[in-house]
């Protein structure tokens, strides 16, 4: 078990982190989510061993990681962190980044592995390719594959998907996280795509600026988020009045996901600025009482149409409790 607490810590003297602790079972996929600069990186780094906390502690299976005033070498020799920078041989073949982090001694062994490697990311293709010569999002499945080589205890992936093209990245995100799953990797994730939290995440951790403000089932943070801050990390989010549905109710301004709205015969009138087709349905703009709200809906309609809005009932009271 990966066990971290009460971390503390700071760049020169401007707070960055302070009270961050959870834990994570072995195997457990857990996400840290939260905007721009709320210290996700920052956060990876100390568990990694690369930045010394100025308070709290870190232990994996019981053992606790002192941290890089007290090692030779920065970084956890059980962990293994992809950063957002790669840090690839740029001279040397894709296979030849991934096979320097396996054992020379065994050298069939060795390629066995490295094939695999190459073949769990989709790279096989261009494995005698110079790194130098690779796209961005190429370069980061290299990255993957090099913190795999030696399975690691605790894989730490920073944004680990973000300049993978969309048609590979969810075949990419389900291989990775159901590898690490089959062979008991506890893998952390700091993203800013609530995807890779949903879908794939055991537990999350919402950061903001430098405190967990909300951590749990991934299901219960979108379904129950603690603030519009952790909301509007999955959405855009609609701000409206409650008495525009309900005149019964106090006059309070909520926020509501986009799929909380609908249209209907009757209720609050709209009129439609834009449609836009995403798939099989359409993100619709409307504004209403002179504010921009977003809804989806099956058909687009055209500019200047109006409609009539009402709202899920159970959303706007649950809204308002909290
Ligand atoms: N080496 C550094 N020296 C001083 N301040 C830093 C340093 N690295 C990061 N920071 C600051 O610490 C804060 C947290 O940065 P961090 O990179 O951890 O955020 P993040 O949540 O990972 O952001 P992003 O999602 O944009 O990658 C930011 O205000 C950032 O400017």
């Amino acid at each position: 078990m990966l066990h971290i607490e009460e971390i503390a810590f700071a760049y020169a003297d401007k707070p960055t982190l302070s009270n961050v602790g959870f834990s994570a079972q072995t195997g457990e996929n857990v996400s840290i989510i939260g905007e721009s600069g709320c210290g996700k990186t920052t956060l990876l780094k100390v568990i990694y061993g690369l930045l010394q906390p100025k308070t709290g502690s870190i232990s994996l299976n019981e053992t606790q990681l002192l941290g890089p005033e007290y090692s030779l070498i920065p970084g956890e020799e059980e962990m293994k962190y992809v950063a957002q920078d790669f840090d690839l041989m740029p001279f040397t073949s894709v296979a030849q980044n991934i096979a320097k982090y396996l054992p020379r001694r065994f050298a069939k062994e060795r390629k066995k592995r490295t094939a695999e490697l190459l073949e769990l990311l989709g790279l096989t293709p261009i494995a005698d390719q110079k790194a130098n010569t690779l796209s961005g999002g190429q370069k980061q499945r290299v990255a993957i594959a090099r913190a795999l080589a030696i399975q690691p205890k605790v894989l730490l992936l920073d944004e680990p998907f973000s300049q993978i093209d969309q048609f590979r990245k969810n075949k990419l995100r389900r291989m990775i996280y159901s590898f690490c799953k089959e062979h008991s990797v506890t893998c952390i994730t700091a993203t800013h795509d609530t995807t890779d939290m949903l879908a794939y995440s055991d537990q999350a951790i919402v950061l903001q600026k430098g405190k967990i403000v909300q951590q749990g089932k991934p299901k219960k943070i979108y379904e129950k988020p603690a603030s519009a801050y952790v909301a509007g990390l999955f959405e855009e989010l609609n701000w409206v009045n409650t008495q525009w549905f309900d005149a019964s109710l106090p006059d309070r301004e909520v926020y509501l996901y986009p799929h909380q709205l609908y249209i209907s015969s009757e209720g609050v009138e709209a009129v439609v600025q834009n449609s836009f087709l995403k798939g099989h349905y359409y993100l619709i703009e409307v504004i209403a009482h002179g504010r921009t709200l977003l809804i989806y809906h099956e058909k687009g309609f055209f500019r200047g149409k109006s409609i009539c809005l009402l709202v899920d009932e159970k959303a706007l009271k649950r809204n308002l409790s909290s």
